[in-house]
């Protein structure tokens, strides 16, 4: 495969777009880097298509602009061979063969039918090629979906919803694909309703909300900032570690017999001054946050403050 160095970014710019009286999306600006996989995360009806085809254009912006590369997708020299697209509804013929609609495809974008059975190969459907999308699984059109956007073998790949119906399996699959394509410096960019799908997959992350941007955050900095120093302990020796951890300034939480939850001091910090005051303990591990709880968290926060603008 073509090694890209650094594709083209996509960039939002205060985009906004209405629906009658209803705001779909509510002055979005990001920027997508290449080289790593962006999950594009909010729950059902935060804005996450409609922004996809404002990138796409698709739709039209009420104000702002989507660029790729700078430039308006309708402005790209040759969009098909720059930007490859899965959309929620992708439609498909269901008596067409999975090879034959590559063909088609590959045919009328003007691409190299030598590429068809690449990318059949790449997301696993040689065996299913010649059979009909008709009885294909949500997976095997997922799949199928994710070849035709990468027929033109493009530095941007823009994914509505990819994980959607993949068995476990397929997840893992599809995360390690989606790693090796950014890995090869394309830029992509996947949505998702699900934070727990994107847990292992994506490096950074843009949450919305209601058409409006609550995060842009690398995924690492994120689970960081959730998990703050909370480590969990077990001793014998509780009455004395709470003297020691205490006195230290931490929070110490008693949560059975011998097991104590700490804030407010490192994991190694924690085990120096036990150490110190020779008081025993058999495991002391620092807290991990799940996505999921860090989502969690980002939206209370923005209920919080709703509630407290709404006030
Ligand atoms: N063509 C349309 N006509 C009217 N309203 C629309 C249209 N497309 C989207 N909307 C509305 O805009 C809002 C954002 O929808 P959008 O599909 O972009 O959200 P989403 O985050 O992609 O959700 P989902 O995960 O369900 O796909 C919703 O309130 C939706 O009902």
């Amino acid at each position: 495969m073509t090694g890209f160095r650094d594709g083209p970014a996509i960039e939002a710019r205060g985009l906004c777009k209405r629906y009658g009286g209803a705001v779909a999306v509510d002055g979005l600006s990001f920027t997508v880097r290449p080289g790593r996989v962006t999950g594009f995360v909010g729950p059902n009806g935060a804005g996450k298509s409609t922004t996809l085809r404002m990138l796409l254009g698709l739709d039209a912006p009420d104000s702002g602009t989507a660029l790729i590369g700078g430039k308006p997708y309708t402005a790209l020299d040759e969009p098909l061979a720059t930007v490859g697209a899965l959309l929620d509804s992708e439609a498909l013929h269901p008596g067409r063969r999975a090879r034959d609609h590559l063909l088609w495809l590959a045919h009328y974008s003007g691409f190299s039918t030598r590429r068809v059975d690449l990318v059949l190969d790449q997301v696993g459907l040689t065996p299913a090629a010649r059979k009909r999308t008709g009885g294909f699984s949500l997976g095997m059109r997922q799949r199928l979906g994710i070849a035709a956007a990468l027929l033109g073998d493009p530095p941007v790949l823009i994914l509505d919803e990819p994980v959607n119906g993949l068995d476990p399996e397929g997840v893992q699959w599809i995360r390690r694909f989606l790693k090796s394509l950014a890995a090869e410096g394309r830029t992509v960019l996947i949505s998702s309703h699900l934070m727990s799908e994107l847990e292992d997959t994506a490096d950074h992350l843009l949450v919305i909300g209601r058409g409006r941007l609550l995060a842009d955050t690398d995924v690492a900095d994120l689970l960081d900032e959730v998990s703050g120093e909370r480590v969990a302990l077990r001793t014998t020796r509780r009455a004395d570690a709470l003297m020691v951890l205490s006195g230290a300034g931490a929070t110490v939480v008693m949560n059975g017999p011998d097991s104590l939850t700490v804030t407010g001091l490192p994991a190694q910090r924690v085990a120096e001054l036990l150490g110190a005051d020779s008081v025993p303990f058999s495991e002391l591990t620092r807290h991990r946050a799940t996505l999921e709880e860090a989502y969690m968290e980002l939206t209370s926060e923005t209920a919080e403050f709703t509630a407290r603008e709404a006030s």
